[in-house]
């Protein structure tokens, strides 16, 4: 017999919603698992209230716990076959909660618990509820696209700070980028659900439809919910940021043969398929400062190939490909890219798109120098090569 879940994503019903949302189809068996808002999980314990986000993996909800009186945020994970990805997130968060004290910039876990419903089993994390992550925060508040050069050195010391913890732990995060930094929210807990929402917004409500107008399948929401838009706050240098998303994360001493990192900020390591350890995590910490500074990351986010990114990264990157890629990359199918390279280097890409004309630098020319020599030293083709976290935290620049 054949089932939804055996259909590709063409074969499937297709669903509309006026609000932008999630990928629809991805509610099926196997997929997300539908919420309705004002449900209770976990036998009554989190109440539902408002939809933070999701990802390829999961949906993640804000909820008020019922026994502890406080907001959280529940992240659903898809019922995927293979739990490899909560398993590592699950572990990573329960070897970092047997340190004391807990590492100050990473977002702690709370509580987990299990979860059928039409779509399958899933596993849902409780964390403690955060605010918005840098990219949504820049949309919203910072027109020019980039945070202020004094707020955009808090966050990176920061995350600087948060992975030598976890380094220091033998963890890597695997999954380092803008996006995976959130903004603390102060005073939460105590508000009233009003004011709640004021903060949060009242959720947007979309009714899903199917397209050819017939009943919804068995696991598709009747009513879909738009995430958040955090109001009324502002965001200066009394904020503090947090690294989410551990769904990537691992163990150095069991550590995956590949990582699903973005690809403008994966780790050559992992594209030439040598074997990872935490170090894949400074190679992004270097394309996560240029972004934070700038406003954009190094290398190009739209239509990359393995093969552009490579030859970008040899422009960029302060060391020669070792010779162990040199000879897969010189045996690699490169398309268009010329083996030459003709770029900018890192220090005069950082200029160009830093001075671009189009937004008011409020840091020197020294300054960018200086950030240059910094990045530089996280962007080393060779690993072992690369500066440590707490190397580059010591770094005179940030403490002035
Ligand atoms: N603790 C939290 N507090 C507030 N919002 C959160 C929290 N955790 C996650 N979110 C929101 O939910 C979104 C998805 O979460 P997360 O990145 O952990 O999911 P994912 O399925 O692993 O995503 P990806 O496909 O990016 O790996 C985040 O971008 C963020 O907006």
């Amino acid at each position: 017999m054949s089932t939804n879940a055996d259909k590709s994503p063409m074969d499937q019903p297709t669903y509309i919603c006026p609000i932008e949302a999630e990928p629809l189809h991805r509610y099926r068996q196997g997929g997300y698992h539908p919420v309705t808002l004002g449900e209770c999980l976990k036998a009554g314990r989190y109440k539902v209230l408002h939809k933070l986000g999701w990802g390829g993996y999961s949906t993640v909800w804000a909820a008020r716990d019922h026994r502890t009186e406080t907001y959280v945020a529940v992240k659903i994970s898809v019922a995927e076959q293979d739990h490899d990805r909560e398993t590592r997130e699950l572990q990573t968060m329960r070897e970092l909660a047997s340190y004391h004290p807990s590492p100050t910039h990473v977002v702690q876990l709370l509580d987990d618990f299990d979860l059928t419903g039409p779509n399958g089993f899933h596993k849902c994390l409780v964390y403690e509820l955060l605010g918005p992550n840098i990219p949504d925060v820049i949309d919203a508040h910072f027109t020019g696209g980039r945070l202020p050069g004094g707020l955009a050195k808090i966050i990176a010391k920061q995350s600087l700070a948060a992975l030598n913890d976890l380094h220091q732990r033998n963890i890597g995060h695997g999954d380092l980028h803008t996006r995976n930094l959130a903004f603390t929210m102060r005073c939460m807990d105590k508000v009233t659900e009003d004011v709640f929402f004021e903060i949060l917004g009242k959720p947007e409500i979309g009714r899903v439809q199917r397209h050819d107008g017939k009943d919804l399948e068995l696991g598709v929401p009747k009513y879909i919910v738009k995430p958040t838009s955090y109001r009324t706050r502002s965001w200066n240098s009394t904020q503090s940021i947090k690294i989410i998303d551990f769904g990537e994360s691992f163990l150095c001493n069991a550590a995956p043969h590949t990582l699903h990192t973005p690809l403008p900020v994966r780790a050559p390591e992992v594209l030439f398929q040598d074997p990872i350890d935490y170090h894949v995590d400074l190679w992004s910490m270097g394309c996560m400062l240029f972004e934070l500074f700038t406003g954009q990351p190094p290398f190009d986010t739209f239509l990359i190939t393995t093969p552009i990114l490579i030859s970008q990264m040899q422009e960029m990157a302060s060391d020669d490909l070792p010779k162990r890629w040199q000879k897969i990359w010189d045996t690699m199918d490169k398309g268009d890219v010329t083996a030459e390279s003709s770029g900018p280097n890192l220090h005069e890409w950082l200029e160009e798109v830093y001075f671009d004309g189009r937004r008011t630098p409020d840091l020197t020319r020294e300054d960018i120098t200086r950030l240059g020599e910094i990045i530089g030293r996280l962007l080393c083709f060779e690993p072992s090569a690369r500066a440590s976290a707490r190397q580059i935290l010591d770094d005179p620049w940030f403490n002035e």
